[in-house]
């Protein structure tokens, strides 16, 4: 057993940050708390932590009630957005800092901090200083330093958010490889649905304190449980249930949302059975796909990403008339707004 939370629970004032949240963390995964800005995530990180104590509720670590533990109790290693390394301390010093305290003997650090050096792939950075170091490096620093000690489990809260776009994607390669190698139940905070994809097993997405969904990457992609879900992960068309787009319309009410993503939507350029027709609006090249903005017949606009191969195929062309088919749909009831 990872981590337990048992009916969370976290007011600031009357504000619900965290609302009635339960989850399970199986032990040795990589889990991505998901969600946009002010969604609970780190709070409900800092609960597991033991930086913040829940109004209500229960946290399990590894089979214990840690409830009420305090922080040092709980074992958990950390890494935060915004480094925080000891900047009068070396590398080696600052990943041997707690083995230091805990008076490990001197060869046993040494060793450990030789392995971490290597485990992040920063050996022959030891002597230098925080100031001699990029973003990303410190960062990797940060992660070898919280994991000196053997953490039970280690919390990351948006560890990459401060780094620029190229060494992000580059540090979630590493981190999925780290996790691979040393298996610490590990959960990590973003907002941005791609790092979640790219780094996590599971996904738990966020929204107003509450969990929308939990699930795997692909699962959360293709089965969205909720609007929100659907909006969230990744890019999506949502139109009336009247303008058009469905098949056989008689199954839903006027009211219902119909979630139709992008890459969903086969353009041709003759009627076909199911087809319908569409004018394309305008083209955008991003180089490894191009993006259509069709308008229906009812006037709704319909973004279609496609491949350059299938767009070469076609040789769409601003004002064309096209013929489009829906591979898959998503109808949500109108009561089921995005909150
Ligand atoms: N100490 C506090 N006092 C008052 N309100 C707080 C406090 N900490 C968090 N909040 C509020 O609780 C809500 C959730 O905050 P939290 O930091 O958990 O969100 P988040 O999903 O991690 O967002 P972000 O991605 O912006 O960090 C926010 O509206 C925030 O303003």
């Amino acid at each position: 057993m990872g981590i337990v939370i048992e009916n969370i629970s976290k007011h600031y004032g009357s504000f619900r940050a965290v609302d009635e949240v339960s989850l399970e963390i199986k032990t040795g995964s990589l889990v991505a708390l998901l969600g946009p800005s002010g969604s609970g995530k780190s709070t409900l990180l800092r609960i597991i932590a033991g930086l913040e104590i829940p109004d209500a509720g229960e946290i399990w670590l590894v089979g214990e009630n840690a409830t009420y533990h305090s922080v040092q109790e709980r074992n958990i290693g950390f890494v935060f957005q915004h480094y925080a390394l000891f900047k009068h301390l070396t590398v080696r010093e600052n990943i041997a800092f707690a083995m230091d305290l805990r008076k490990h003997p001197k060869h046993r650090i040494r060793q450990r901090v030789d392995e971490l050096l290597e485990l992040v792939q920063m050996q022959g950075f030891g002597d230098r200083y925080p100031s001699q170091l990029s973003g990303g490096q410190r960062q990797r620093v940060a992660l070898a330093r919280s994991l000196a000690v053997q953490p039970r489990i280690l919390l990351l809260d948006e560890p990459f958010g401060a780094l620029d776009a190229k060494v992000r994607k580059d540090l979630r390669v590493w981190l999925r490889n780290l996790h691979s190698e040393v298996h610490v139940t590990t959960v990590f905070v973003t907002h941005d649905q791609e790092e979640a994809m790219e780094v996590a097993d599971e996904i738990v997405v966020m929204n107003q304190g509450r969990v929308e969904q939990v699930g795997k990457p692909a699962e959360i992609y293709d089965n969205p449980a909720t609007p929100f879900v659907m909006s969230f992960i990744g890019p999506v068309n949502v139109l009336p249930a009247d303008a058009g787009i469905l098949p056989n319309k008689s199954a839903v009410s006027d009211h219902d949302k119909v979630f139709l993503r992008p890459h969903d939507i086969l353009i041709k350029t003759h009627a076909n059975e199911n087809t319908m027709s569409a004018i394309v609006e305008r083209i955008i090249h991003l180089g490894w796909e191009i993006r259509v903005e069709l308008t229906l017949r009812s006037g709704e606009i319909l973004n279609a990403y496609l491949s350059r191969e299938e767009f070469y195929q076609l040789q769409l062309e601003k004002g064309q008339r096209v013929y489009i088919k829906p591979k898959q749909t998503k109808v949500f009831p109108a009561a089921y707004a995005i909150r």
